[in-house]
């Protein structure tokens, strides 16, 4: 995996003295597609931000493409495209004109030919000539991907693409964000839904207070996830798990009066049938069952709350 995106130790204190990204490292490769999760005021934009070279780190380096944010500014910055979270587009301007005008920014000659590629590809084509003012909020963050890839950029930031959308839009946005991604381009999105994460992402990162506090395959994180577990209440104690049950996952709460079997929720058998069986042929009596899911959200606000007690 070839790296194309390099964070290290990126800090970022704001004027008021406030630590808005603490050391914050991270490797993005070719061809992801990387979701920051975190909660409201955690440093996603920010980290955005001093990435794009929109605001200035206090210590630390980033490197796009191998060329240093700080020392080769114009060089990176070609590389990146940036999605904001705001819709900040010239309402009486014409689609074409606008993502037009974006790549020449960026000094790229004109090239018809590709914007129309990227327009078709979000859906745009047959609105190119319409005023942004007349476009739904949907087709509104669309233009504002296309802006973000008139200039033919290796990575693309994504700052909240779906907050404030509905259901369906969102749907759309995923399933664009994922042509993107087959068309080759690196993706970076935050977002404070994990459903969104678990839909899109190939690695989530989470971010709390400043800090990254992990980044994993999202495939580890799910396979945490599909965790369940069956609460089991004996009608009488048992000191211990009964040999004949030792091959299933239980643990016995203290007390001896409650059983617990974690199983995968995604896994062809989940194994509770045969489980209740060996119990039965044990003559342990169940008096009742509860079934608990622990889920990326647990996962995600055990992690939140674990960094805060740290
Ligand atoms: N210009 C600024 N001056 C001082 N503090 C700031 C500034 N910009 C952001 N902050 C603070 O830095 C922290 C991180 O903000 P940031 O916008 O990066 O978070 P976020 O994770 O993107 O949040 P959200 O999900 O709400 O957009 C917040 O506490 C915010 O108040």
């Amino acid at each position: 995996m070839t790296s194309i995106l390099s964070v290290d130790r990126l800090t970022k204190t704001y004027d008021g003295g406030f630590t808005a990204l603490d050391a914050v490292s991270l490797e993005i490769n070719e061809g992801e597609i990387l979701a920051l999760l975190g909660p409201n005021g955690a440093g996603k934009t920010t980290l955005i931000s001093t990435i794009c070279g929109i605001v200035q780190p206090t210590s630390g380096t980033v490197s796009v493409g191998g060329h240093d944010t700080q020392e080769n500014y114009r060089e990176a910055r070609k590389l990146i495209g940036l999605v904001p979270q705001e819709i900040n587009l010239e309402p009486f301007e014409k689609v074409i004109n606008t993502v037009r005008f974006s790549r020449g920014l960026f000094g790229k000659p004109r090239d018809d030919a590709y914007l129309e590629k990227i327009l078709r590809q979000l859906s745009l084509w047959d609105k190119k000539d319409d005023a942004i003012r007349t476009l739904s909020g949907g087709m509104k963050r669309r233009v504002l991907i296309a802006k973000a890839l008139s200039h033919e950029p290796r990575v693309l930031f994504l700052d909240e693409p779906t907050a404030g959308v509905d259901v369906e839009l969102r749907r759309d946005m995923w399933e664009i964000v994922r042509d993107l991604s087959d068309s080759g381009v690196t993706i970076i999105l935050t977002t404070h839904y994990i459903e969104e994460a678990e839909a899109m992402a190939d690695r989530v990162g989470v971010i709390n207070k400043g800090r990254i506090l992990l980044v994993e395959e999202k495939g580890d994180l799910m396979a945490r996830m599909g965790q369940k577990e069956l609460r089991l209440d004996l009608t009488d104690a048992v000191d211990t798990v009964p040999a004949a049950l030792t091959s299933f996952d239980l643990e016995l709460e203290p007390g001896g009066t409650r059983l617990i079997y974690r199983y995968d929720t995604r896994a062809e058998r989940t194994g509770i049938v045969r489980l209740l069986t060996a119990l039965q042929a044990e003559g342990l009596h169940v008096s009742d069952v509860e079934t608990k899911q622990s889920s990326l959200e647990e996962i995600f606000v055990g992690l939140v709350k674990e960094g805060e007690g740290a």
